[in-house]
């Protein structure tokens, strides 16, 4: 079992290097159907894509155009019109529902100072560009995929955006020649914010742009008690739908919490009288029209518990005002294999044209697939099951035509489209490549499923499954969350060690969201034993295959997989010869304090949110402890400075604690980085860190 792993640095980062340049699509538009002088139909494809540049430290945003002529049912034929063009400074942009137009809303840095602007252009001219910094009706706009949209009007006549609420400003209560319109002594109130990624994100205001004039305002109605977000024009523009997040009893972090109750608004234009459509006593996401703009579909779930859990998929009907559950959750999976909806966002686009059905891309198991919804009957099918294994995730759906992104462990993501087959046919979709992607040498996969033994069953869930690639060396990776999954995609530090060398197994033990909602309910009250023994079972299946060195395995994991990481070598103390923790979760008592999704406990601990430590805390604390002062295995630290999920306090706590036993320990610390560490200098100087740690100390 001899094995040939790269160590040298230089090798490695060149490796780095290379795979890095492969890009991700993060957007497509389908264009308006035209007609060509000869009679055929063709429609253009926008999309945008996100790539590391590693000489200017940045992902670099760029878009590129395709054609593609069709018959409405059949792609007849496609291909790029043009090269790619780097996109700078837009923070939103969107095609009016004509194509005529676009509205782009950019930041610009003029004198040193940050300004936002939002622009209108028409065919080759920019018409309007309103300086919203100047004209000070909010602050910021709102650009992340939380609360973030902009969205033309039915008319085009108008835009509507979010933004942080104006604040007036604040002096001292000392300023002796006070200005007029400010707030005296309220220099140093403290703001809440969303949170994680949603950092001085806090009162979110629904602004509306009327074009002809270049007016803009803030719409009135909204309650105060209420965040605004996801917000698109109801049917005859006679309003606005939106999706409100409740601040009671303070906010809580959002990022990977579907689960934080809100609710669909809607808020009249004219009398600014505002309505509650959806029950109010759980969490609803990611609206969307349908386009005869007779109905409205969304995600829903339970408010606290798992964080990420099975959704019902709702359907609201704007004329009877009747609220119906196409698709509820799924405790188990079926027999034809469909496992649930797990999703937070749907695509922009998501209905078919007859507005009869709806397209959702979510883990099913350890593969991403394209679920056809039927609204009136609920029934699921899968249009991906039967293709190539891998992750299809959907860009967008335009009149029937699809665009999707697909990509698989050793294949970076490709860009395809195809038709949906009209309603009632079982045809099968003919996906057809617009930009492909070479499959990697010297990486290949499988999905494997493992069933833990008798003793560690949990009657209520017993089924996880793992990702291998066969080489001769054994690298765990461990999902987060705890409830979110790794899905058979592209991933860039995954494919480098695997060309390194090493195999990776990736794990998805129960709790893992994609395999029925009992088995995310099995893991509460069992952290730290249920997902750690299905972990080191996989593990130890895989090396009973005999094509791995048992001396030769080290583990790695972020946030709670870091949890899971530092427990496997308390728990387990001779068997892993390497440890890499990112941002891990570490000690649950003083996490309580310092979390931006304190509630987390009541799922781990079944600690209630609001109330004092208890006494489950406490035990797993000392758990922790306990197995702390066991580990031997070297362990390699990467923080974010600016991490409010998991402060990266916790993993200092580690550290010391480490030091104190001697055992080898290495600390990164990554300013201006919270929790992801995924700025392009912290994930490449982190990914160089963890492979040569695992180098050094497997002795390779
Ligand atoms: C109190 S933090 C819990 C851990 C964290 N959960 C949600 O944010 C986590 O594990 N995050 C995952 C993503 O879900 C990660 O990989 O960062």
């Amino acid at each position: 079992m001899e094995s040939q792993v790269m160590t040298n640095p230089e090798d490695i980062s060149k490796l780095y290097r290379e795979l890095s340049l492969f890009p991700s699509l993060t957007r497509a538009d389908v264009g308006p159907v035209i007609t060509s002088q000869y009679g055929g139909k063709y429609s253009n494809i926008y999309t945008e894509w996100s790539q590391r540049d590693l000489e200017r430290n940045e992902n670099v945003k760029f878009c590129r155009q395709y054609i593609v002529f069709h018959d409405d049912k059949s792609v007849v034929y496609s291909g790029p019109s043009g090269n790619c063009t780097e996109i700078k400074g837009e923070l939103l942009s969107k095609d009016s529902p004509s194509g005529d137009m676009k509205a782009v809303v950019r930041e610009s840095i003029i004198k040193g100072e940050d300004k936002q602007f939002l622009e209108i252009w028409s065919k080759n001219i920019k018409v309007k560009s309103i300086n919203l910094t100047a004209l000070k009706k909010h602050g910021k706009v709102y650009e992340d995929d939380q609360f973030g949209c902009l969205v033309w009007s039915h008319s085009e006549t108008h835009l509507l955006y979010v933004a942080e609420r104006k604040r007036l400003k604040a002096e001292s209560f000392f300023q002796v020649w006070p200005s007029k319109h400010t707030l005296k002594g309220e220099q140093f109130v403290f703001y809440e914010d969303w949170g994680e990624t949603l950092v001085s994100k806090s009162s979110p205001v629904l602004c509306v742009l009327d074009i002809e004039g270049s007016n803009v305002s803030v719409l009135e109605g909204v309650p105060d008690n209420i965040s605004p977000g996801q917000a698109f024009w109801a049917p005859s523009d006679t309003g606005v739908v939106f999706v409100g997040w409740w601040h009671e009893p303070f906010r809580l972090g959002l990022k990977y919490s579907p689960n934080r109750r809100s609710s669909l608004f809607y808020v009249d234009l004219t009398g600014g009288q505002c309505e509650q459509l959806s029950s109010g006593s759980s969490a609803v996401c990611s609206p969307k029209l349908s386009p005869d703009q007779c109905r409205i579909i969304y995600l829903e779930c339970a408010v606290y518990g798992p964080h990420q859990q099975c959704s019902r998929l709702c359907m609201y009907d704007w004329y009877t005002k009747r609220t119906s559950v196409v698709v509820d959750v799924v405790k188990r999976p079926r027999e034809d294999g469909f496992a649930g909806i797990y999703s937070s966002s749907l695509s922009p686009l998501c209905w078919s044209a007859d507005s009869q059905r709806i397209l959702v891309s979510c883990p099913q198991g350890s593969r991403k697939d394209l679920l056809l919804v039927e609204t009136t009957t609920g029934s699921v099918t899968s249009l991906t099951s039967k293709s190539p294994g891998g992750s299809w995730s959907l860009l967008t759906i335009e009149r029937n035509l699809m665009v999707v992104s697909w990509s698989s462990p050793n294949c970076p993501p490709s860009l395809r489209v195809g038709f949906l087959p009209l309603g009632g046919s079982r045809e099968e979709v003919d996906w057809v490549v617009l930009e492909d992607s070479q499959t990697q040498p010297d990486i290949d996969w499988q999905i494997l499923n493992f069933t833990p033994p008798p003793e560690q069953d949990n009657s209520q869930y017993h089924l996880y499954l793992g990702e291998t690639s066969p080489w001769s060396l054994l690298c765990l990776s461990l999902s987060g969350g705890p409830h979110s999954v790794i899905v058979a995609d592209w991933l860039l530090s995954s494919s480098v060690l695997c060309r390194m060398g090493f195999a990776i197994l990736l794990v998805n033990y129960r709790g893992s969201i994609g395999y029925g909602q009992d088995s995310i309910l099995s893991l509460p009250g069992n952290v730290g034993t249920q997902d750690v023994k299905d972990v080191q079972f996989a593990v130890e299946s895989v090396l009973r295959g005999g094509a791995f060195d048992e001396q030769k395995v080290a583990v790695a994991g972020g946030s709670h997989g870091g949890f899971v990481a530092c427990h496997l070598i308390g728990q387990y103390p001779e068997f892993y010869k390497a440890c890499v923790a990112r941002n891990p979760v570490i000690n649950l008592a003083s996490m309580i304090g310092s979390t931006d999704i304190p509630d987390w406990y009541t799922l781990l601990s079944l600690y209630h949110c609001f109330s004092v430590p208890c006494v489950c805390v406490l035990t797993v604390t000392m758990y922790v402890t306990v197995v702390t002062i066991q580990v031997k295995t070297p362990v390699l630290l990467t923080l974010g400075e600016d991490d409010k999920r998991v402060p990266p306090k916790q993993g200092i706590e580690y550290y010391r604690a480490l030091k104190a036993l001697q055992v080898p320990v290495r600390l990164l610390w990554y300013p201006g980085n919270n929790h992801s560490l995924s700025k392009v200098d912290a994930e490449s100087d982190g990914f160089m860190n963890i492979a040569l740690w695992m180098t050094q100390h497997l002795s390779l």
